[in-house]
């Protein structure tokens, strides 16, 4: 145990048996993940996945998820919990009554000429097309989100995941960038109840817009994306100078990059800022949205990493040994989506998984190779070495102005 932290309760840290009945197969293969066993939940529900199913710009990919993680097993040693619908009061613990009510006006309306009248007063409208359901859509990926908090709270598991949810753009008035809802923002209040000190890390290709905007007044949740930043790119926000107001400037960190940006330099950044900041700030919970659409092949064609890159992200989090709420978000190869969340999956569980997919409803979705591994593609890389050490640069000089604990 480190001096500086208070002692923790057992139940944040893995456990270090291996009760290998129940869990995985310990490989000592370079990328495995440390021996040992966390507890994890993962939210889930038949009506949850068959509303998700319904988005327009991610058709059927929860079923595909959720049916890759249980072709290669990964779902046998985690505590499936079937997610229960957030209540009104829930939802606007963050949003407002008036969008929260418009939200269940169109629900179960589908004629969307007469819902499109109001729509565009909350955010409805291209980016976020109404849908009938959307109110139970809502309820679930939140209800699914502030569950998973709950479970870290109870100490009833040290990573609880919801590969549904992650929305991070929503505002609390209006849908927005494809967020009817931000359950990211839900998930945290939550935390709030319990922890003082939660660390958000958005590793999606996109700014994590909502969240940022809805703690950069506080130092009790410090915001940590990495981003496309460029002219014209949604949500356009989320340069390095963006830290924060009031109290809680320093405790939003910001890391706009370009382009064509690889697993090797990403994780270099990745492990500097976020090293660093954990050493600053030494949070008691960690965040982490999850969205892959920074993977080679996605359709935003813009990052060029690997589930590889993307889980060594995660076993740089995992490896604080703190409790750990785990979100998706973007990702729009929906093969590949399901590629990374399953890969991650394992790192959670320490279990190491096949490169042969397995046979499973959807198994011809993944040819022509049928393997879970994604190459780089052959794409210029816009992240010159000075630009990033600039970044850091910057980004160390903000963090080094947080007060210590002590004082
Ligand atoms: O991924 C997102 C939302 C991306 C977004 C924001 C605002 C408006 C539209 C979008 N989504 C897309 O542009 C999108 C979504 C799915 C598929 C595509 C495709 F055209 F690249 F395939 C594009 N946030 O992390
Ligand atoms: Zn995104």
């Amino acid at each position: 145990r480190s001096a500086s932290s208070p002692a923790k309760d057992e139940r944040f840290y893995p456990r270090l048996t291996i009760d290998s009945k129940e869990n995985s197969i310990m490989h000592s293969s370079p990328h495995q993940f440390k021996l040992g066993s966390l507890s994890v939940c993962y939210l889930y529900s038949e009506e949850y996945i068959r509303l998700c199913n319904k988005l327009p710009k991610i058709p059927n990919r929860a079923s595909m998820v959720h049916s890759l993680l249980e072709a290669y097993g990964l779902l046998d040693p985690i505590t499936v919990l079937r997610c229960r619908k957030a209540t009104q009061h829930e939802l606007t613990s963050f949003h407002t009554t008036d969008y929260i009510e418009y939200l269940q006006k169109i629900n179960d309306e589908d004629d969307s000429e007469k819902v499109d009248e109001m729509s565009q007063e909350y955010g409805m409208g291209y980016d976020c097309p109404s849908m009938p359901g959307v109110y139970d859509l809502v309820g679930c990926v939140a209800g699914a989100t502030i569950q998973a908090a709950q479970c870290l709270l109870d100490g009833t598991a040290d990573v609880a995941i919801n590969w549904f949810g992650g929305w991070h753009h929503a505002k609390r008035d209006e849908a927005a960038g494809f967020c009817y809802v931000n359950d990211v923002v839900l998930g945290i209040l939550k935390l709030k109840e319990k922890f003082n000190r939660i660390m958000y890390i958005d590793i999606d290709l996109h700014h994590g817009d909502g969240v940022e905007n809805a703690f950069s007044f506080t130092s009790k949740v410090m915001t940590v994306s990495l981003h496309k930043y460029a002219p014209g790119f949604f949500p356009s926000t989320g340069n390095q100078n963006d830290i924060g107001i009031g109290r809680g400037k320093f405790y939003t960190v910001n890391v706009p990059l370009y382009d064509g940006i690889q697993d090797v330099q990403y994780n270099s950044v990745f492990n500097r800022v976020l090293n660093e900041a954990k050493r600053c700030y030494n949070p008691e919970v960690i965040v982490l949205q999850c969205g892959v659409d920074t993977i080679s092949g996605d359709p935003m064609c813009s990052f060029n990493l690997t589930p590889h890159g993307i889980g060594k992200c995660l076993k740089t989090t995992l490896d604080w040994k703190l409790p750990m709420l785990v979100l998706g978000g973007g990702g729009y190869n929906i093969p590949h989506t399901a590629r990374c969340w399953a890969y991650l999956t394992s790192i959670v569980l320490g279990q190491e998984i096949p490169s042969e997919i397995p046979e499973h409803e959807y198994f011809t979705e993944y040819g022509p190779d049928y393997q879970l591994e994604i190459e780089p593609s052959l794409r210029k890389n816009h992240n010159s070495d000075e630009y990033i050490s600039n970044i850091l640069t910057t980004i160390s000089g903000n963090l080094q102005k947080i007060p210590s604990p002590t004082s």
